[in-house]
């Protein structure tokens, strides 16, 4: 059965469109100065404008204030928030209150002690995002083309929508969602040929790879 896709840290047109072409359901937007995917709002503006019904516009966040959230949402088109840094399920709840979109966390899993805060979250969010724990001092938050052990979660179930994300690729996500149950999955690093440098070729292969 096909999943659903997310092609996350988006920043140019090429690459956008590939993804659109192939048929992900979600473009991720990076409002992350320190990622080499890191869009302005401007840049974003510009690029989610064009996208149609259909793909949901995702703008990723990271411990950003009401001011950084305000500027975002009044000037990129969205269907989406995703909070990728150390917010705790109030400010989820205050920030899904203050613009009225659906809201997606992304949760760090490395081992079983990891798994509470999902249900923290689902309770919530919109969305969770299961992602790859940063490892300590990584300069990202997401994004590292780390997968974490996907038998920690297989069988679980949450109440909300929920995203499985983490190192995966063309070449392992067959297995990813055997092993896990996704429905819904979110990559970056493994549809680029360079840190930031989407590759059109891979993201249609992880699209095949999702059954689209
Ligand atoms: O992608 C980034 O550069 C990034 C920077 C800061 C916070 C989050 C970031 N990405 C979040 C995502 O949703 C990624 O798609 C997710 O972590 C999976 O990344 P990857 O393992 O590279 O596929």
């Amino acid at each position: 059965m096909p999943v659903s896709v997310k092609i996350c840290g988006l920043s140019d047109r090429a690459g956008l469109d590939a993804a659109m072409a192939a048929g992900a359901r979600y473009v991720g937007f990076v409002f992350f100065a320190k990622s080499p995917r890191a869009v302005t709002v401007e840049q974003a503006a510009a690029l989610a404008v064009d996208v149609p019904p259909g793909i949901a516009k995702v703008a990723l966040v990271v411990d950003a204030d009401d001011a950084t959230l305000d500027e975002i949402v009044a000037r990129v088109p969205l269907d989406m928030l995703q909070l990728h840094g150390h917010e705790t399920p109030e400010r989820v709840a205050e920030v899904r209150a203050r613009y009225g979109l659906p809201v997606m966390k992304a949760v760090g899993v490395a081992s079983e002690a990891d798994l509470p805060a999902l249900n923290a979250y689902a309770a919530v969010a919109d969305q969770i995002l299961v992602d790859a724990k940063a490892p300590k001092g990584a300069p990202l938050p997401g994004g590292n083309g780390l997968a974490f052990d996907w038998r920690l979660i297989a069988g679980r179930r949450w109440p909300v929508p929920w995203m499985l994300a983490g190192g995966l690729t063309p070449d392992n996500l067959a297995e990813a969602v055997a092993r896990t149950g996704a429905r819904q999955v979110d990559v970056s690093s493994g549809v680029e040929r360079a840190p930031g440098v989407k590759d059109e070729v891979r993201i249609r292969a992880f699209l095949d790879a999702a059954g689209l």
